[in-house]
């Protein structure tokens, strides 16, 4: 069972450990991603060519895909690099950005996960639902055939992938397909700054490369993250997304054991 006390020390073993997170991530993102894991306390670095992305892949933490700006060049790499990290044991996470948006994404996402032994999986519902090929309509909203609840559709992913998913938004959900946990934290202001995502798919990368147990490292992940959030709209959320992104990234250093204890809020599911 994942509890607070549990997150703390996850988070506080990224503090020690300053993981290198190699990351091959979209145009978007990649300089906020990278000062969101120095602030957090881990290492990036972003390496693309097909040259090299095996030499870091193998020496690095954690191995991030992510498909938000993606070109066949890059799919490329980012397949090697992926190979590559299985066999050195180095966990892989994957973020499907935009899967069901186009059929060249969609179908990305899905020879990614198949030729890649994937760690986590994280992406908001729609992303995970197009990569395993359901689907997938806001409940309340578009409630059409194949609407169902985020908690089935987690682990039916998590036995489909074989692989630990979490579906973002509102509430965090994380699960392995047996276990399950839910993540009320964080803040609405998140989905105003772009990335922020992306930054929580490297984020998970951290907590993967530091404890072995990923659905564990993931969950210590998706609170410390949304408690971060919580923190950073306490302080600048009023004024703005810029503000609060900046603030974001100063909380993301500053969050410790103090804060999860007193906002964490993670509870086991059914
Ligand atoms: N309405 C919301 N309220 C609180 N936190 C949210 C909300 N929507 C998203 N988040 C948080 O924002 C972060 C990014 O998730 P999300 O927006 O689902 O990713 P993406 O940008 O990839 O779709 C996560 O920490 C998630 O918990
Ligand atoms: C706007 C945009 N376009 C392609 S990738 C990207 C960033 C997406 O980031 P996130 O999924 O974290 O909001
Ligand atoms: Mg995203």
């Amino acid at each position: 069972m994942v509890n607070n006390q549990e997150v703390a020390s996850v988070l506080q073993k990224v503090r020690q450990a300053n993981p290198l997170v190699h990351n091959i991530t979209n145009v978007v993102v990649t300089n906020f991603t990278a000062n969101g894991l120095l602030a957090l306390g881990a290492s990036p670095v972003m390496a693309y060519a097909k040259e090299e992305v095996a030499d870091m892949a193998k020496i690095a933490g954690a191995l991030v895909l992510n498909i938000g700006t993606l070109n066949p060049t890059e799919v490329e790499a980012m397949i090697i690099a992926g190979k590559e990290a299985n066999e050195a044991g180095v966990p892989v996470i994957f973020d499907p950005v935009g899967a069901g948006a186009t059929p060249y994404r969609t179908e990305t996402a899905r020879n990614i996960a198949g030729a890649v032994q994937v760690s986590v999986i994280r992406g908001n519902a729609a992303e995970i639902a197009n990569t395993i090929g359901e689907a997938w309509a806001i409940k309340g909203v578009d409630a059409g055939e194949g609407s169902g609840d985020v908690v089935s559709l987690a682990k039916n992913a998590a036995k489909r992938l074989k692989t630990v998913v979490a579906i973002t938004g509102k509430e965090d959900v994380v699960t392995d397909g047996n276990t399950t946990y839910i993540i009320r934290n964080g803040h609405p202001i998140l989905t105003k700054v772009t990335g922020t995502g992306c930054l929580l798919t490297s984020v998970i990368g951290a907590f993967a490369a530091v404890e072995r147990d990923v659905l564990k490292a993931a969950a210590a992940a998706l609170v410390s993250y949304g408690v971060a959030a919580e923190m950073a709209a306490k302080k600048a959320g009023e004024q703005g997304p810029g503000s609060f992104q900046i603030a974001f990234l100063d909380a993301l250093s500053r969050v410790g054991a103090d804060e999860i204890h007193q906002y964490g809020r993670i509870e086991q599911g059914e």
